[in-house]
């Protein structure tokens, strides 16, 4: 007897949903809505056996969640059978971050932390709701993107900020992604053959959101994102990191309200504020085709990811492995080119070949010899979500 578990990812604009059986891991469908809230919606619903697709305007995520049950109603897997839901949760704050059961009290919390997840936050509840009005007899559990960080130490999630008012407003850095630094980070543990306790390492979460974390004997002892998923890296559309001064500095001079600038950093910034594309293969193309903007905009992105790394491995004092996942880092040959270009000295040799080959395996694109392997391994959150959903609903 198959154990199905719908596994939900709803982002900013999109939802991505999985069914799998937890006890062979198999994939009985998966799928991807988009361009939720703006005009032509997606949403592409994939089997085994075939892959059907439906263009209607989904003008918010509750009807774009009706619509994903309407495919499973037309196209299978049975929701019937699905004996639990996983959501992603990005922000938990403090109090949520081990998996657990969904109730009233959790939905809550997660509405008074939606100023802290703005772009994630909100889906997230609406994708609950949704999905507890078409599945309202099984267990609906919540993974959360924090949980992976809890093991942050002081130093690393204390802002040099005034201690009253941080302990106040629990001012911290939180981190997110953890579910894909989690799997990522134990895959590449597989790979190098070693227990995970004794690896060192660094993992580059580069998505439409990106993060880094630093990972030292399998404990997580730094990462890029903070309070909220604007810090660290370039994102698609999120600044990630700037000098705090440039804020109060826009609202005194350029007259921008609070709500204006968080709007400007999360949604008009990063490479889309940079050169008008969010999409790194939109990048790319303009770079190579000498668009001045894309090129600088490269830049500036390559480099925030070789600077943290460096920062990494000063704080780990020395890694044993480097790894490149999510939709950027496991398919664009040309940023694992330009970030890894000069990191030799310190122990980074990255092969072009390697790295140019094409693979859903996880593999090395540093050179034999290299002092620090470096590696690419896809990552696959709604596999480390069901396992989590698993573990709560066998108890
Ligand atoms: N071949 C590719 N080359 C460069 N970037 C790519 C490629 N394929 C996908 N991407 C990038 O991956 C991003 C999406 O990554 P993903 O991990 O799915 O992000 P998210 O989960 O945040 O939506 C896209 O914005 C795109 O820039
Ligand atoms: C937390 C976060 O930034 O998530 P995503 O990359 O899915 O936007
Ligand atoms: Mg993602």
């Amino acid at each position: 007897m198959p154990t199905p578990i719908l596994l939900l990812n709803a982002g900013s604009s999109s939802i991505k949903y999985q069914v799998i059986d937890a006890d062979s891991e198999e994939v009985l469908a998966s799928g991807l809505i988009e361009r939720i809230g703006l005009d032509e919606g997606v949403l592409t619903h994939k089997r085994a056996d075939g892959e059907w697709i439906a263009h209607e305007d989904y003008s918010n995520h509750t009807l774009a969640l009706q619509a994903m049950v309407a495919m499973f109603h037309e196209h299978g897997p049975s929701l019937d059978d699905v004996v639990a839901v996983g959501h992603r949760t990005v922000h938990g704050g403090d109090k949520l971050t081990e998996t657990m059961l969904i109730d009233d009290a959790v939905v809550n919390t997660l509405e008074v932390l939606s100023p802290l997840a703005p772009l994630h936050n909100p889906p997230g509840i609406a994708g609950i709701r949704g999905a507890q009005k078409a599945l309202p007899d099984v267990p609906h559990v919540a993974i959360f993107d924090t949980a992976f960080f809890s093991s942050l130490p002081p130093e690393a999630y204390t802002y040099a900020i005034n201690a009253e008012v941080a302990e106040q407003y629990a001012i911290r850095r939180y981190g997110f992604h953890g579910t894909s630094h989690n799997y990522v980070s134990h895959k590449a543990a597989e790979y190098l053959g070693k227990p995970y306790e004794e690896v060192t390492q660094i993992v580059c979460h580069l998505g439409n959101g990106a993060s880094i974390s630093a990972i030292k004997n399998g404990v997580a002892v730094d990462t890029s994102m903070g309070l909220t998923p604007l810090e660290g890296l370039v994102m698609g559309t999120r600044s990630g990191d700037i000098d705090p001064g440039i804020i109060a500095y826009l609202h005194r001079e350029a007259g921008l309200s609070t709500d204006a600038i968080d709007t400007l950093l999360n949604k008009k910034s990063g490479m889309a504020g940079l050169c008008g594309k969010s999409d790194m293969r939109d990048v790319e193309a303009a770079m190579v085709a000498g668009d001045e903007a894309a090129t600088t905009a490269w830049g500036v992105y390559c480099r925030r990811i070789a600077g943290y790394i460096g920062r990494y491995i000063a704080i780990l004092g020395g890694v044993d492995c480097v790894t490149f996942t999510a939709g950027v880092g496991e398919n664009s040959v040309a940023v694992r080119r330009d970030v890894l270009s000069g990191l030799a000295p310190l122990g980074l040799v990255y092969d072009a070949e390697r790295n140019a080959l094409r693979s859903r395996e996880p593999r090395p694109i540093s050179t034999d010899d290299s002092p620090v392997t470096v590696l690419v391994i896809p990552t696959n959150e709604e596999l480390q979500m069901a396992r989590e959903v698993k573990a709560v609903i066998v108890g």
